[in-house]
């Protein structure tokens, strides 16, 4: 008999309310059990690498005939060193502890009642991200680890890495005895799905979008579930009248330079004016000498111009644009305060860092600038679960409830009250 194929929207119903189905067990799961997941996971990981970078090679192809640009195609890019640190994320994650269960609070009210606050998964998270297969077992693992269930749906351009990706983390789940349905992907790249997905309050609680303006606007207006924004990055490095010049340029270029296509790399560069007098040619010609096209305002161009250094002078829009390359914009400011309300105004309250050996200085950007990661003599680039010690993330959330900065494991869980009582009632 001739049986209709299943409708998208039949499709994405069914993928979330398996994600529900499956939550329960998750939230429940002993910690044990989750570790031998993610234990077999990396070894699952660590011995497809070829089939990984076969699947990558596909994707990879397709991108290199549709002219992606260099900082995306390495984004996209599966290496064998790249596989062996996802795998090595994942066991980072085993060792963390289970936020699941852990008790942050404590009441005790007059009726005698012993009131316990505890943290407890969100339930079903769904992620939307960009074409970086690595986020998919990030996202998978940091879900599992926090007991939720999660939905993925990675960029177009990584289609056949994520599904390589996926397959092995269901794989891994089934292998341990856990319901696979705890990480699913949206198994289409077709964008009609996602809007789907939006309307599956029913089952899903929570939204986060990693990517830009287009993936955040249609998600904000479209979700009837609550959304926890993953915006770009209009990240400044502000250089102080005060500020060391060594660790300025080396910061300056670490920031720009070290992967100027991820969103906590620099887009402005503002510096003091007087550091600018004395410093900005040396820094400027560092970061000119990695290939950085600058970008500067009539002050800074002066400066760049006397020393030989190219430059394009800076459009209004420049100030407010996410490059993800090898440029940089330079704005002169003639204060500290001119500085913070500079990078308040353009910027995406994503990750900002002042340079400056004056303490009173810092302590005053660190309070005013308004964004969810701010620095004092380091770079921006920290902005990242690994390095902040989170075993990986779920992203970078510009958002401002529940979770900012690098979302880990307890940002994937919420709360309840378990109260515990002898027999007592309301009077
Ligand atoms: N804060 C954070 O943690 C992160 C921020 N970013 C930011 O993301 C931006 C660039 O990433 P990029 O790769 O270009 O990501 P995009 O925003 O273009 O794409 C990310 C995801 O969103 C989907 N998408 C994009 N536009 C729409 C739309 N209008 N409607 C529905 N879905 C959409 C894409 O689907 P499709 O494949 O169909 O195009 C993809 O799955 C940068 O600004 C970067 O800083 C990126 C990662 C992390
Ligand atoms: N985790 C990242 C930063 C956040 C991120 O994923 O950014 P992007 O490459 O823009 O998707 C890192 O520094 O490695």
């Amino acid at each position: 008999m001739f049986e209709e194929p299943e409708s998208l929207d039949h499709l994405v119903q069914r993928i979330a309310r398996q994600a529900r189905e499956a939550s329960y067990g998750v939230a429940v799961a002993k910690t044990e059990h989750k570790n031998a997941v993610l234990s077999r996971l990396a070894t699952l990981i660590e011995s497809s690498a070829e089939d990984l970078g076969a699947a990558n090679e596909k994707d990879l192809a397709v991108g290199r005939e549709q002219g992606l640009s260099k900082a995306l195609l390495d984004r996209l890019a599966l290496t064998p060193e790249r596989i062996a640190s996802m795998a090595e994320g994942v066991r980072q994650v085993a060792s963390l502890p289970d936020p699941v269960g852990t008790e942050i609070g404590q009441l005790k009210p007059d009726s005698g009642i012993d009131i316990r606050k505890v943290r407890v998964p969100i339930g079903v998270v769904g992620i939307i991200y960009e074409s970086r297969p690595n986020v998919t077992v990030d996202c998978a693992a940091l879900c599992l680890k926090s007991g939720n269930a999660c939905i993925l749906r990675g960029g177009r351009e990584a289609f056949h890495s994520n599904q390589a990706l996926a397959a092995l983390v269901r794989q891994a789940l089934e292998e341990e005895g856990m319901d696979s349905n705890a990480v699913q992907l949206i198994p289409t790249t077709d964008r009609t799905a996602l809007g789907f997905l939006l309307k599956q309050d029913q089952y899903v609680h929570c939204i986060v979008p990693r990517g830009g303006e287009g993936l955040i606007r249609y998600v904000v207006e479209n979700s009837n579930i609550p959304v926890i924004k993953h915006f770009e990055g209009i990240c400044s490095l502000y250089l102080d009248s005060e500020a060391d010049l060594q660790m300025a340029r080396e910061i300056a270029v670490n920031a720009k330079c070290q992967r100027p296509g991820v969103c906590n790399a620099i887009e402005n560069l503002v510096v003091h004016r007087s550091f600018a007098a004395a410093h900005l040619a040396e820094i400027a010609q560092a970061l000119a000498n990695e290939g950085v096209e600058l970008r500067a305002d009539v002050e800074a161009g002066a400066i760049l111009h006397r020393a030989g250094i190219g430059y394009r002078t800076a459009a209004e829009e420049d100030w407010s644009t996410e490059y993800l390359d090898l440029i940089l914009s330079i704005r002169v400011v003639s204060s500290a305060d001119e500085a913070i309300s500079f990078i308040n105004r353009y910027g995406s309250q994503h990750s900002d860092s002042i340079i400056t050996t004056n303490e009173a200085t810092a302590r005053r950007f660190l309070r005013a600038v308004d964004s969810s990661t701010v620095y004092w003599n380091a770079s921006t680039r920290f902005t990242d679960g690994y390095e902040f010690g989170l075993g990986a993330e779920i992203g970078i959330s510009t958002d401002r409830l529940h979770a900012r900065g690098p979302m880990g494991l307890e940002e994937l869980c919420t709360y309840k009250y378990e109260v515990h009582g002898k027999g007592e009632v309301r009077k």
